[in-house]
């Protein structure tokens, strides 16, 4: 029986102007988690919010915080998002040279633990860390910025992973240009949490209830049956 499918709209389509009141917005409309995109003007092109930004939002709701770091170095930075109020910390394997050191790091805070890929980045580099791992993000755009189109190179990746994940309770995660087109393709290949932006946040709140919808039903549809 396949994990029902999770759509976790990523805040940085948000309003930033009034973030609480937009996570909110999108509890209310039915998201299963709340992706937080953290960038540092290093890692990668863009620079968006840091841990005091997590806490002030954290009490706008009580679903799950994905928190996303596209950060280098990690470690240092650990702490402060796991006591912000991630529920689960994921980091690029591109970001430094001990991926298991810090999945160590994250889970000494009482938290769940995810690796990042992008999308030049073979799916084998998660081989050594799977029985470490709550969640593995497979990027479908390269990361900084929302709005992207989504690159359907990755899609035999996400199959690859699903394979390689077997019948370990991890989920599979894939972030960047999902919409309900190709949110189902994502699914198809494996993929059981759906990252989406600027497929939710578009039209304004009173939009945000039928995005979420619309994805869903698209990516349930056509989801595998991979367990
Ligand atoms: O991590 C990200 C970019 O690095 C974003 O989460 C991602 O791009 C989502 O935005 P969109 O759905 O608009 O592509």
């Amino acid at each position: 029986m396949s994990a029902p499918i999770r759509i976790a709209p990523s805040i940085l389509s948000a309003d930033f102007s009034k973030l609480g009141e937009e996570v909110r917005a999108i509890d209310a409309a039915g998201a299963d988690w709340i992706h937080c995109d953290v960038m540092d003007g290093h890692f990668v092109p863009n620079i968006t919010f840091g841990p005091d930004v997590l806490k002030a939002i954290r009490p706008h709701t009580t679903k799950f915080f994905d928190v996303h770091l596209m950060i280098a170095p990690v470690d240092p930075y650990v702490e402060a998002f796991a006591k912000a109020g991630a529920d689960l910390i994921s980091f690029h394997v591109e970001a430094g040279p001990h991926p298991h050191r810090t999945l160590q790091a994250i889970k000494a805070q009482g938290k769940q633990a995810g690796i990042v890929l992008n999308p030049g980045t073979p799916a084998a580099m998660v081989e050594p860390l799977l029985d470490d791992l709550d969640l593995i993000l497979l990027m479908t755009v390269n990361p900084g910025f929302g709005g992207q189109s989504f690159i359907h190179s990755v899609l035999p990746k996400i199959a690859q992973v699903r394979a390689l994940i077997g019948e370990r309770p991890i989920s599979l995660e894939i972030d960047g240009g999902a919409t309900v087109e190709t949110a189902p393709l994502a699914a198809k290949a494996g993929a059981d949490v759906i990252v989406a932006g600027s497929a939710v946040f578009k039209g304004g709140p009173s939009a945000y209830a039928g995005n979420i919808a619309a994805i869903r039903k698209a990516a349930e549809a056509a989801r595998g049956d991979w367990v």
